[in-house]
């Protein structure tokens, strides 16, 4: 009995289908004129659908009557029938691709704006082959729930009415062959919507499964080549590839069987329908028009038993991946405003972290109590071993994610009473892995910041010691760089990243400095570029060189969260502590080692 009523919820529950319809409400309500104009149509195909088996029926009936007069009324009846049947079936192709692909469009900007707002701690838990599932495959499966299966649920029964209702005026007794049938026709569509269900479900976390797979592998291809990691992902691959296949065979087999199992039934009532009715018109109790009109119509009265439970069917898989879709976008956002550059004037700001206290989850308290002041203009360096909570200070000051407790002010004001959009115009952020898009070189450098001038992309690209190098290739800035700046090397890459940087203008600036070997010659132009970079502004650098350390104003000690020492390098390295170790160098020894915070 509860096994019956769990699967029964399984193919009804009326808590899915309302979270459904009130998810998608405010999209179906922007596109209400082109759902009216499907449901005005709608009605218009079933009282075509009666008027021309009555049509077929008694022009029949004239022509073996050989009664010319009517034959000649109703021609015209006919050919007017016809051109309006073609010029609403245009129609509703029409308004179906403005509601469902129109209503689809929309759901994909909603959802995507809805990702790109979602806070940092939510968003690193999602996988970008899942991100683009929900693009690729949800959103194209929920048809069922905007487009044709939701406007044959409401077709199917009205049309089953209607026809009905003509059908027992025509006659009676066959009539009531037809609905005696209905009922196993029910049950049999409703076990085969189940299956096709379960089997939805299952097909739709597949390809998401597979987006996965396909996105790690082309993102991770050099880690792939190097670990000889091919076959492996190879294999990865084509196990759920086939896992999907398999998946889509049964779903054919399903299908297969229901529709097989359709056609017998509607076959059996057509056939058991034509015979009683030719012994009917034998009989004389039946005119052989209203026959052909019976037969003509008998196959809606079949059709939406089985149809519907097919469409219903189509309707669940849309609910399953809808579910997946409302599952994203329960995930709260805290605005759905996105942050766009605003202009900041560059005048060096100061920043106070004012008693922090950070965590990423209840696993490890981060910061507890950080408290830091940095004077405008000034270049501060940040070290400490790995783990210390450098990168998570950037995050923070950034705005990615929000302290449990304590403030942040930028010249004395708190950042949470700036916009997102004030505060990262008012920060240029010049990572430790360079991240550029696939495009050329003047649209990577563009995004920047809205209006740059060729004069000032010049300029700024040779501040960044990169403008010789761009002016080499053939293309010049208009050089297409490959996806994530592939065709470049990682000192260019860093080189246009500061380029960028220069290009926002912003008031303060945080280095994450790369700590990969670039080779000494690469280093010295990256480094000039840098030191352009940081001129007029307040800037916090993760360091790693010595040579930046030792040119920075302060240099902040930072262990487990905590702000252990402060100071100039020479101070530093003549305290015992932390940073002296981190150097590995004795305070009269000359020649020091890179900083191993690493
Ligand atoms: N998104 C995250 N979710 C949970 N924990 C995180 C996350 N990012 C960092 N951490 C943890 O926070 C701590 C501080 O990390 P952070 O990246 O700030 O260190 P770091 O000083 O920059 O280290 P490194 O020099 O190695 O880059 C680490 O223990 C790290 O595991």
């Amino acid at each position: 009995m509860a096994k019956s009523k769990q699967l029964m919820n399984q193919y009804f529950s009326l808590k899915d289908i309302r979270k459904t319809f009130s998810m998608l409400k405010p999209f179906f309500q922007r596109h209400w004129k082109a759902y009216s104009a499907l449901l005005f149509l709608l009605c218009f195909d079933i009282l075509f659908t009666i008027a021309f088996a009555w049509f077929f029926g008694r022009i029949t009936d004239a022509a073996i009557r050989g009664d010319f007069e009517e034959l000649k009324r109703l021609i015209p009846i006919g050919i007017g029938l016809t051109v309006l049947n073609i010029i609403a079936n245009f129609c509703d192709i029409y308004f179906e691709t403005i509601a469902s692909n129109g209503l689809k469009k929309d759901l994909k900007e909603y959802l995507f704006k809805h990702i790109l707002s979602l806070p940092a701690g939510v968003a690193s838990n999602l996988r970008s082959g899942d991100l683009l599932s929900y693009f690729t495959n949800d959103i194209h499966s929920i048809d069922g729930v905007t487009g044709s299966s939701l406007l044959n649920l409401i077709r199917l029964p009205l049309t089953y009415l209607a026809v009905l209702i003509y059908l027992f005026q025509l006659n009676w007794v066959l009539s009531m062959i037809s609905i005696v049938i209905g009922p196993i026709a029910m049950v049999a569509g409703a076990g085969f919507g189940l299956l096709l269900k379960r089997n939805g479900r299952k097909l739709h976390s597949l390809i998401a499964q597979i987006n996965n797979t396909l996105s790690e592998t082309f993102q991770g291809f050099q880690v792939i080549r190097s670990f000889t990691l091919e076959k492996k992902v190879f294999e990865k691959f084509t196990r759920e590839n086939d896992a999907y296949f398999k998946l889509e065979l049964e779903n054919a087999k399903l299908q297969g069987w229901y529709y097989s199992g359709g056609y017998l039934i509607s076959s059996g009532v057509f056939l058991t329908c034509l015979s009683l009715g030719a012994y009917f018109v034998y009989q004389k109790e039946m005119s052989i028009g209203s026959l052909l009109t019976f037969t003509n119509l008998v196959g809606y009265l079949v059709y939406p038993l089985t149809g519907l439970a097919g469409q219903w069917a189509g309707f669940q898989r849309s609910i399953t991946a809808i579910d997946r879709v409302i599952e994203l976008v329960e995930k709260p956002v805290a605005s759905l405003d996105l942050p766009t550059h605003i202009p900041v004037k560059r005048k060096p700001k100061s920043i106070e972290f004012q008693r922090l206290t950070f965590s990423y989850d209840e696993n490890k308290q981060i910061f507890s109590n950080l408290s830091l002041q940095i004077p405008p203009g000034k270049m501060i360096a940040l070290v400490g071993p790995s783990g210390a909570g450098k990168t998570t200070l950037f995050h923070l000051l950034q705005g990615v994610y929000q302290p449990q407790s304590g403030k942040i002010l930028i010249d004395g004001i708190p950042t949470e009473e700036m916009t997102l959009s004030e505060l990262r115009s008012t920060i240029a952020h010049v990572p430790q892995e360079t991240f550029l898009f696939a495009g050329s070189i003047r649209e990577n450098l563009s995004l920047a910041r809205e209006g740059i001038s060729e004069a000032e992309m010049i300029e700024a690209a040779k501040q960044a010691c990169i403008h010789d190098y761009i002016m080499s290739l053939p293309q010049g800035y208009d050089s297409e760089i490959g996806e994530r700046g592939m065709k470049l090397s990682g000192g260019q890459k860093q080189r246009i990243a500061i380029a960028r940087a220069i290009l926002k203008d912003a008031p303060i600036l945080l280095l994450d400095e790369a700590t990969s070997a670039l080779d000494s010659n690469t280093e010295s132009i990256v480094k000039q570029a840098l030191a352009q970079l940081m001129r007029g502004r307040t800037t916090i650098v993760i360091a790693h060189r010595l040579s930046t350390i030792q040119n920075a104003d302060e240099i902040i000690v930072l262990d487990e969260g905590e702000v252990i020492q402060t100071g100039t390098h020479e101070q530093l390295i003549a305290e015992t502590g932390l940073y002296r170790k981190l150097n590995g160098t004795k305070p009269n020894q000359k020649k020091s080692l890179y900083l191993v915070s690493k």
